[in-house]
């Protein structure tokens, strides 16, 4: 009998590619993390700026770093100055393709050739350079299935929308998801063209049907089955949310956890609206004066970025009862008990985190997938405000929800065993000579 030792070889290298925004970077990065605990070589890479907290940072040395329960490493080109995300999104196309580029030879050339990619949604010059190059790859959309499932039929002329300016009110039917009108749509259904996120939707689109199979979701079969279901017909939807309980979670040193304590249970209305949306001055006023009206203690994100539209200063206009920071760590925020409810603008990351917080949500949605999400946080969730006799209520849908998502992602969850199943396809590819 043989007493052969196997040869020893080096795990699949997967190379996690994402737009710059906080929104879609934090879920990647907690994929790639629970990725790597499945025994993958994983490394991700982004543009930094300013406007992106990012707790790794970027080297080209192959060291790998802590993300959740496993290690990755990050690379990142130089850091580059941007007026505005649409100005960056445009930068990144012209410029990302030739990086990839290099960055995949540069892998290859170390000994760890890149066996795979995972881009994340916005980001389809990535699946351009992957397919040049001869590197299979799927893709990572961050949004609902339910305004993935929109857009694909909305593209592809799969039910009959109402034209760009119609009446709010008229019905848009999409097979397995709840009756929606033209008014609750995802905002670049009807972007006027040229429009840089519609023109990087429409190629993310595209490119789903030459991807491998999977098209991996940031949701959870037990929060959208009859939709996840329904899309299926179409393409190969995997769930493998919701992405968020690594320490991939942007944040800085803050006393917002101190002032919390000080704070009676479920009193306090939290108030953030994500990365990008900047509300102006007098919608700042106006959501200042709600606050101080509702008598509750409040905690108020504003952004440095916006700080100069807010016109109370650091108390958001609240006296003692109000505190504003620039940042704040928003799921140990919204996993405080003195949290009584979320004022959010209902991006999808803080719509997840929102629901597996527990925590009621007032919506305040802006544009994107946010006006859609508010819909679905409000009359299919059920987990809309805080006081008022369906107060009760909506807490306790929340918890359930907590509960469901918590599930999802536990070992054996709905979540967990789509990302094992992914895992295993990719522990069993081999790198190819890049084109
Ligand atoms: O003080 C803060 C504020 C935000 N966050 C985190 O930043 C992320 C924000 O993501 P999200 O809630 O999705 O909002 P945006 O940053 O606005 O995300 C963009 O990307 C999302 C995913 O594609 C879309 O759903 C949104 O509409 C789009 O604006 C979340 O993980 C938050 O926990 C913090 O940690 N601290």
């Amino acid at each position: 009998m043989s007493q052969e030792t196997p040869a020893r070889r080096s795990p699949p290298h997967l190379l996690l590619v994402s737009a710059p925004l906080q929104g879609h970077v934090n879920p990647l990065l907690c994929l790639g993390g629970r990725l790597s605990s499945r025994g993958l070589l994983v490394t991700f890479t982004t543009v930094p700026h300013d406007g992106l907290k990012l707790k790794l940072q970027p080297n080209d040395d192959g060291a790998a770093m802590d993300v959740g329960s496993g290690r990755l490493r990050l690379w990142a080109p130089a850091d580059p100055r941007y007026r505005a995300p649409g100005d960056m999104q445009r930068h990144i196309q012209d410029a990302g393709p030739a990086a990839l580029e290099g960055l995949i030879r540069r892998q290859a050339n170390a000994g760890r050739p890149v066996s795979f990619i995972v881009a994340n949604a916005f980001a389809p010059w990535a699946a351009g350079v992957a397919r040049d190059m001869g590197v299979p790859r799927a893709m990572l959309w961050t949004q609902s299935c339910a305004v993935l499932s929109l857009y694909y039929h909305h593209l592809y002329s799969l039910v009959a929308f109402p034209p760009a300016g119609a009446e709010t009110g008229l019905p848009v039917p999409v097979p397995g998801l709840p009756a929606l009108t033209v008014g609750e749509l995802p905002a670049l259904v009807y972007a006027p063209e040229p429009n840089v996120w519609r023109q990087a939707l429409v190629a993310d689109l595209v490119s789903l049907h030459d991807t491998l199979p999977w098209v991996l979701v940031n949701t959870f079969d037990e929060l959208e089955r009859v939709a996840i279901e329904a899309l299926r017909a179409h393409f190969p939807v995997v769930p493998v949310g919701p992405l968020f309980d690594t320490g991939s979670g942007a944040g800085e040193d803050d006393d917002c956890v101190a002032w919390l304590d000080a704070q009676p249970p479920r009193s306090v209305v939290f108030v953030a609206f994500g990365s990008v949306v900047v509300i102006g001055r007098d919608e700042t006023a106006e959501v200042a004066e709600g606050l101080a009206s509702t008598g509750h203690p409040f905690l108020w994100v504003v952004r440095d970025d916006s700080r100069e539209l807010h016109p109370h200063g650091e108390s958001g206009g609240g006296g003692d009862k109000g505190k504003v920071v620039a940042w704040c760590e928003q799921r140990r925020v919204l996993a405080h008990p003195a949290v009584g409810c979320f004022v959010t603008h209902c991006g999808w990351n803080s719509t997840t985190e929102a629901l597996a917080a527990g925590v009621p949500v007032v919506a305040y949605p802006a544009w994107s997938d946010q006006i859609t999400n508010a819909k679905l946080l409000a009359d299919v969730y059920g987990v809309g405000v805080m006081s008022g006799p369906e107060a009760e209520a909506m807490r306790l849908r929340a918890r359930e929800w907590s509960d469901k998502a918590s599930a999802a992602v536990a070992n054996g969850g709905s979540s967990d065993m789509g990302i094992r199943d992914f895992a295993d396809a990719l522990l069993s590819f081999r790198a190819q000579p890049a084109k």
